[in-house]
């Protein structure tokens, strides 16, 4: 008998189109090829640095949903929290990564496509959206930088030493490993969701992926 598909590969793979043109983007193939405009990377940097601020209050939520909605919420809840510890990590990493190419991050002003990306997860944090919902964006969030920054760093890549720790942050093996755990827990909540809800969440997974495309958009047309 033929394993059952789970709704995240479902998704996959009928929304192809748009899940390659979030995870391979010209903004990744300009790292991975080394023709990068470095301005372009630290525009991105900059606009980054401010998503990743405003997206603590959003895992927050998830994880206060997860105590409550899950079936199995001690498992969500430690590969949350491990996510939440993650970006407190990574916001010192960014404040260092811009004092090295010279970035002023205080003087930096959010972008269109950023704060409409922020608004938008901040909406997910309302509490009559239920977990599946955010878990869903969560997981697809994450995986998008994990897939992006994994291919600059693949076999044939000519990644420019000085944007390969950039690349590690995201496209490391722990970093996959944490998508995948965040992958499971978004295809458990979805086997026993409504029709309701799983149509809201395959809407979410596609909104989310419209907005990391336009976040990458943002870095060549930046101001
Ligand atoms: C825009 C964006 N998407 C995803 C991630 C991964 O955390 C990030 N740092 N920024």
């Amino acid at each position: 008998m033929e394993a059952k598909m789970t709704m995240t590969e479902t998704w996959l793979r009928k929304h192809r189109l748009l899940y390659v043109g979030a995870t391979r983007h010209p903004f990744i193939h300009g790292i991975r090829d080394g023709s990068i405009d470095i301005s372009a990377f630290k525009t991105w940097l900059g606009q980054d640095y401010l998503f990743v601020r405003a997206f603590v209050p959003f895992v927050e939520s998830v994880l206060t949903k997860a105590r409550k909605g899950s079936n199995d919420s001690d498992n969500d809840v430690e590969v949350i929290l491990g996510g939440l510890a993650a970006l407190n990590d990574e916001i010192s990493w960014f404040k260092n990564e811009a004092s090295k190419w010279g970035v002023q991050l205080s003087n930096i002003v959010p972008q269109k496509a950023n704060l409409e990306y922020c608004r938008f997860l901040e909406s997910l944090t309302s509490p009559e959206v239920e977990y599946t919902v955010p878990i869903v964006a969560f997981w697809v969030i994450e995986t998008v930088y994990q897939e992006s920054f994994a291919h600059c760093l693949e076999d044939g890549s000519e990644t420019p030493a000085e944007l390969k720790e950039t690349c590690q942050r995201w496209g490391n093996e722990g970093f996959r490993e944490y998508c995948n755990s965040l992958r499971k827990i978004a295809d458990r909540q979805l086997e026993k969701a409504t029709d309701d809800a799983i149509s809201k969440a395959e809407a979410t997974f596609l909104q989310v992926l419209e907005y990391e495309v336009d976040f990458w958009n943002m870095s060549h047309g930046g101001t």
